[in-house]
């Protein structure tokens, strides 16, 4: 029996969902794992045969009775996932749907796909999700698959060696702010310093600009010091929709895998995890964001720093995917 995971292809480099799938499969293909480039391409046309005859080339290496973790979704489209799915069925493989991203809750006009997205999840035998949230929104979407494993954290894996972060009074926020407008619509005190690649015609006035680094320079830059910033679509914690708080940050597990202290919003499905193990704030507006940091002393963020230490190892190391890993192969076995 073997073990194969589907892996993302295609899409530019500043792409998270790229970036995500292909560090997946960075830790994964050192457990011995196979893996089956997916390539993101416009499928809008493609004669029925054609599909058919790409994806038989995909799965050549699965044989009957073989794990396969499909990472989803793969951005080609629900029918064309979907018609994956359905290839994988008829080589009777135990099917793991590892759910990334869930594009009907991710933006409200794709919600009617909701039941073409629990349709195809329903084929699997197991669900890695993002959170517990997450699996009981699906269930009550009409989910019926029962195994579930829940990631928790993305990891961001890398072997750099990295600064020890200083106290500092700033906030970094790693996104893109036409996703977030608030962002560079900044208020408060403390001086907030966005990385994304500036657009022509927008105003940064009220933030520090970076631009884009590559993931090697961004978490050399980041392990310098201050808070990441995690927060949703919408400045107001009540107006922010449900997906923010169902999923998982991937810049939370940017600035973790660097060791930097961070805030998030109190939200966020992993807010308990930040709080428990003493790693940054949880704030309820960006005014007490702003303010926990103004009030924030030096042996606090140096504590902060210290406990960081650990998550930032598991992360850096795989670890988290390492454990969704082994979590779904023993309960794929029950
Ligand atoms: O200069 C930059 C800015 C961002 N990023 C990456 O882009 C991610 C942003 O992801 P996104 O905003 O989609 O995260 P989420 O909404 O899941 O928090 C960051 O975490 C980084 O990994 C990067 O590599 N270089």
């Amino acid at each position: 029996m073997k073990i194969h995971f589907t892996n993302l292809f295609g899409q530019p480099s500043q792409s998270v969902a790229l970036m995500a799938q292909n560090d997946i499969m960075n830790v994964v293909r050192e457990l011995g794992v196979n893996e089956l480039g997916i390539y993101f391409y416009d499928q809008t046309n493609e004669p029925d045969g054609e599909l058919s005859s790409r994806m038989d080339g995909i799965l050549a290496g699965v044989a009957f009775g073989d794990i396969v973790f499909v990472q989803s979704p793969s951005w080609n489209g629900i029918e064309w996932d979907n018609r994956l799915v359905d290839k994988l069925k008829l080589l009777q493989t135990k099917l793991v749907m590892f759910i990334h991203d869930v594009p009907p809750l991710m933006f409200e006009s794709n919600y009617y796909l909701m039941p073409a997205y629990i349709e195809m999840y329903n084929k699997s035998d197991l669900v890695v999700v993002p959170s517990e949230q997450m699996y009981h929104r699906l269930v009550s979407e009409g989910l019926t698959v029962k195994k579930y494993v829940v990631q928790k954290l993305w990891d961001l894996t890398h072997s750099l060696e990295l600064y020890t972060p200083q106290f500092e009074k700033k906030l970094i926020f790693s996104g893109n702010p036409s996703r977030f407008p608030h962002i560079i619509d900044w208020k408060y005190d403390t001086p907030l310093h966005v990385y994304t690649e500036p657009v022509e015609g927008v105003d940064y006035s009220k933030v520090h600009i970076e631009g884009w680094r590559t993931k090697q320079e961004l978490l050399l830059e980041l392990s310098k010091g201050g808070f990441g910033l995690v927060w949703g679509n919408s400045e107001n914690p009540e107006d922010e929709r449900d997906y923010y708080k169902e999923n998982i940050s991937y810049k939370l597990s940017t600035y973790l895998s660097a060791g930097l202290p961070v805030v998030v919003p109190d939200y966020l499905s992993n807010a308990d995890y930040i709080r428990e193990k003493g790693i940054g704030f949880v704030a309820s507006s960006l005014e007490e964001a702003n303010r926990l940091v103004q009030d924030c002393t030096e042996e606090e963020y140096a504590q902060m720093v210290q406990k960081a230490q650990y998550t930032s190892y598991l992360i850096r190391n795989g670890y988290f995917t390492k454990k969704l890993f082994i979590d779904s192969i023993v309960a794929l076995g029950k």
